[in-house]
């Protein structure tokens, strides 16, 4: 993994520099799938957004973010799909842990988030549970998604939604972890996953 050359008080206000500009991009996103405003202040706005996008483009790197460590031992993935502090597209999972290991994690997952009309995504209710078990599974080392096992019980509400999951037994490099997705009338989607740190990794 990189390493990333910045102590706490820089990495934070690189947090306080880059997390207004994700959630602006957020609200984008969800203003550009709701809005009902006329032809030509859409077509003001494209205008507008690609000259912020090409200013943007003036120094960037190369390839993703990629996952790097500080020198405290602090991992920085601000490009993940589920976490990342610069994606937009991250809802962004914030995961608390209980003493005993329970992980867990509440979110509000709006427009953005939609599959069937007025429910999140399977593929989202996927990604949520399988950064939860993953991190889960990861408290103790390294672990990566083997197999994850969902079973839809019904309808997930875009809203608040609240993720948990519990560590059921490690087996060496491997973990099994279970957890589920809810609303506030209970489960929608439970989920098992075997999570392993690759051998290559030992
Ligand atoms: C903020 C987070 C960002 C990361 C920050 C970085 C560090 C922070 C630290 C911790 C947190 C890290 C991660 C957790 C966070 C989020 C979770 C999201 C996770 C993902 O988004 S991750 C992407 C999707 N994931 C993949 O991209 C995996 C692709 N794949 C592989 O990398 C290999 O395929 C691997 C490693 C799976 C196995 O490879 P391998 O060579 O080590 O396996 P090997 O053959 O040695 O088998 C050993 C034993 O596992 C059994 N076994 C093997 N494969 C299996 C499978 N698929 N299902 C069930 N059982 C399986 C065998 O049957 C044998 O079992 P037995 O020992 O009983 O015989």
């Amino acid at each position: 993994m990189d390493f990333a050359d910045v102590d706490r008080d820089e990495l934070e206000r690189l947090k306080l520099l880059y997390r207004p500009l994700t959630d602006a991009v957020r609200e984008l996103v969800d203003a550009t799938i709701r809005t009902e405003v006329d032809d030509d202040v859409i077509r003001e706005a494209h205008t507008e957004l690609t000259d912020v996008t090409a200013t943007l483009r003036d120094a960037g790197l190369s390839g993703p973010f990629g996952t790097k460590v500080t020198g405290d031992g602090i991992s920085i993935a601000w490009g993940n799909a589920a976490v990342g502090t610069r994606n937009a597209i991250a809802p962004p999972l914030t995961i608390e842990v209980d003493d005993d290991g329970r992980h867990h994690s509440t979110v509000t997952l709006g427009a953005a988030y939609e599959g069937p009309p007025g429910l999140v995504h399977g593929g989202v209710c996927a990604l949520v549970l399988d950064h939860v078990l993953g991190m889960t599974g990861s408290a103790d080392g390294r672990r990566l998604t083997g197999t994850l096992t969902l079973k839809y019980l019904r309808g997930t509400p875009l809203g608040t939604v609240h993720a948990e999951a519990r560590t059921i037994s490690v087996d060496g490099r491997k973990a099994t972890v279970r957890g589920t997705l809810s609303d506030a009338d209970g489960v929608t989607v439970e989920a098992e996953g075997l999570f392993i740190t690759p051998a290559s990794r030992n």
